[in-house]
């Protein structure tokens, strides 16, 4: 592993005496909520991280490389870690024992303990043995990506719904590890613990607590979505639009332009974890626009699935609002990766607009041409511009209202005066153009979403429209 707050060597000295130690111990590596907060790696001393990207790279793929290395290096600096160095290392096929080899493995600790650090950050998925194994040869704590990206994920989930959604992944993650963090403890668990049944080790109790956790943490999801969906039912009638792309794209910075929010938009990736609402239209919510989570090449698919609390405001949208990092050079790679996700999450047939941002970080001589950006957004409606541009963002608000507004119908209909129901409906659902009481009922003229309008239709009689 590592949640890289403790080296391995602190885990193993954790003491084991008692039951409560245990606890600390499972406190220490997971989002509790309560009193204490999340626990939030990082926040103590920063670890010293020396950084190393893998793959088999032909030159041609140079760019490719080291923008993935610079991605990684600012997903550590985002976990809170500093950086003493960093390096690409060439392997064609990974080595199923130690990843690196363990050659490569021990030139790459030499360098990095030259350098000052503590820890081994390993731009690969490593099982757990490999892990350990790497952890033997080198003498390093070793955080792959996964670990890094749950870190991150953790240090900025803040509502309770994000916070529950990262810790089962990070407990999922930690579940197949706990034997290499729990050699020595089982070791000294025969004599020492006695609240266990007859043989069991204090891996085994730690990986029982843990299931007892995850356990607890999915019936807590499972209410956290039934109120999620009851709360987006409510919202049925409005129009929705949802802005996703890679992380630091700037959603958060275009949500915050177009409704006047002050969320928080830094420039760090993963800085939005928990997805904000706010209404689009000045006057009360008939199109709502959320923030969601950022997307990244190769993220986990146990974020992915924990997320899907989260996520589900993607797919049940009005409208995508793809926003693309222009003056980032993988743009076109985070379109990629955007297009997957969006597939992936089942959102890949919704009707779309696609926001260039981040223009003015770019020379006119260095922007893409029309035509390129027209091919991206596939036929659908786009724009390049900054998100600091209120004229430019301005036109992206009318037109997401537009595309997202839900079909209204204008009527004139006679209601009994016993269609209690629908004449509700009227006041809670349409705008109010007319009425007129007479002796067969309540004449209305009627301006709502078309299928509120249909409803109340309905239950009485159409005298226009
Ligand atoms: N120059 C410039 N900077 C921008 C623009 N839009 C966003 N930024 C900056 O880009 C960084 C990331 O912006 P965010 O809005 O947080 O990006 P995000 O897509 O919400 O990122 P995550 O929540 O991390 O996924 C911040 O430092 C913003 O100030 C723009 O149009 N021009
Ligand atoms: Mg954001």
């Amino acid at each position: 592993m590592k949640f890289h707050s403790d080296s391995i060597e602190e885990h193993n000295e954790a003491p084991l005496a008692d039951d409560g130690a245990l606890d600390q111990l499972i406190a220490r590596w997971t989002a509790k909520s309560g009193e204490s907060g999340p626990a939030k790696p990082g926040l103590g001393e920063p670890n010293h991280a020396w950084v190393v990207a893998v793959g088999d790279w032909e030159a041609y793929e140079e760019r490719s490389a080291e923008a993935q290395l610079a991605e990684l290096v600012a997903l550590v600096g985002a976990q809170g870690d500093a950086i003493v160095g960093y390096e690409l290392c060439r392997r064609a096929k990974p080595d199923p024992r130690t990843y690196l080899g363990s050659g490569t493995a021990a030139a790459i600790a030499e360098r990095a303990r030259a350098a000052g650090a503590d820890m081994l950050v390993i731009d690969a998925e490593l099982s757990p043995s490999q892990t350990r194994n790497l952890e033997d040869v080198t003498g390093f704590s070793v955080c792959d990506r996964e670990a890094v990206i749950l870190n991150v994920f953790l240090r900025h989930a803040k509502t309770r719904t994000a916070r529950i959604q990262v810790e089962i992944a990070q407990l999922e993650y930690l579940r197949p590890r706990i034997r290499g963090i729990g050699l020595d403890m089982d070791q000294q668990a025969g004599g020492l613990m006695t609240a266990r049944g007859p043989g069991e080790t204090a891996s085994e109790l730690l990986a029982r607590r843990i299931d007892g956790r995850l356990a607890e943490l999915r019936r807590q999801v499972a209410r956290l979505e039934r109120a999620g969906q009851r709360q987006r039912e409510g919202r049925a009638s409005c129009g929705r639009v949802a802005l996703v792309g890679y992380t630091n794209a700037g959603k958060t910075s275009l949500m915050n332009a177009l409704t006047q929010a002050e969320l928080s938009a830094r420039d760090m990736p993963f800085e939005t974890l928990d997805t904000t609402t706010r209404s689009l239209t000045r006057h009360g919510g008939d199109v709502i626009i959320s923030d969601t989570v950022g997307f990244i090449r190769r993220l986990p698919q146990r974020l992915l699935a924990s997320f899907e609390t989260t996520l589900a405001e993607i797919r049940e949208a009005s409208v995508v609002c793809v926003v693309v990092d222009l003056s980032d050079p993988e743009w076109d790679m985070h379109l990629d990766t955007t297009h997957a996700l969006l597939e992936r999450l089942g959102a890949g047939a919704l009707a779309r607009v696609y926001v260039f941002n981040k223009l003015d970080k770019l020379a006119p001589a260095e922007r893409p041409r029309p035509a390129v950006l027209e091919a991206c957004a596939q036929g659908h409606a786009h724009w390049a511009l900054s998100a600091h541009d209120e004229d430019a963002v301005a036109s992206v608000r009318a037109a997401l209202i537009d595309a997202a507004r839900p079909h209204h119908r204008r009527a004139r209909v006679r209601l009994p005066y016993a269609a209690s129901e629908a004449i509700s409906a009227v006041y809670a659902h349409c705008r109010l153009l007319s009425s007129e009481a007479i002796a067969e009922g309540l004449v209305v003229d009627i301006d709502g979403p078309a299928h509120h309008v249909a409803a109340i239709v309905a239950a009485g009689q159409v005298l226009e429209g």
